[in-house]
């Protein structure tokens, strides 16, 4: 056995969930590898904090974000359209690997930076039209662990928690988006930056 082509240590975990699919696969990328995409991430990134609109009400986005993609549709969503920039190098080399195991090509990937705990990611589900029927998304985490909450839209007894943490893929795919909200809640702890990757295909 070749140890250094082994795959080994990506053995998804499958949450037990129902009416949806979602795997974890915690040490996705080396922690070293991890750190280095976390620091040209933090500073190659036009981060942008864009504006929500909510139940008519506008508000500041609770964490920074930045649209590319190998396409120029736009992506919208709580009110905001986003155009995405072209893919970069970084970008380019964490897509290539997360495609291979994911086994799908990604159009687009919208980063989110929180800065800290007063940062988050309100309770919803990534269900926009230009995502079509059951969209796989493919979310990779960088930085400080932080808590993925998830939660059944009509089974309300139906909850799940994960820490995402450094180095980090969780793949979403089959009904998830259709039956399951999912959050990333403020903390009260002190928590460094945090960066999350979410691949999509917009069509
Ligand atoms: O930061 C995360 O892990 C989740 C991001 C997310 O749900 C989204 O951007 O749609
Ligand atoms: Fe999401």
């Amino acid at each position: 056995m070749n140890l250094f082509a082994s795959e080994e240590h990506k053995t998804p975990l499958q949450l037990p969930i129902k009416d949806g699919t979602v795997l974890y696969i915690p040490s996705f990328f080396s922690s070293e590898k991890a750190s280095e995409y976390f620091t040209r991430l933090t500073t190659e990134t036009p981060w942008q904090q864009d504006s929500i609109t909510l139940f008519g009400k506008t508000h500041p986005q609770p964490r920074l974000t930045a649209l590319y993609g190998n396409n120029s549709k736009p992506y919208s969503y709580s009110g905001i359209t986003m155009l995405p920039k072209q893919f970069t190098p970084t970008l380019k080399e964490i897509k290539c690997d997360v495609e291979k195991f994911s086994e799908v090509n990604f159009t687009t990937v919208l980063l989110n930076l929180y800065r800290n705990g007063s940062d988050s990611n309100g309770w919803h589900s990534d269900n926009e039209k230009e995502l079509g029927t059951n969209p796989v998304i493919a979310s990779v985490s960088f930085g400080a662990p932080r808590m993925f909450h998830l939660k059944h839209k009509t089974d309300k007894a139906l909850k799940h928690k994960i820490i995402l943490e450094h180095g980090s893929l969780l793949l979403m795919k089959g009904a998830t988006q259709e039956n399951w909200l999912h959050q990333i809640p403020k903390t009260t702890k002190r928590v460094a930056p945090r960066i999350n990757l979410t691949f999509r295909i917009v069509y």
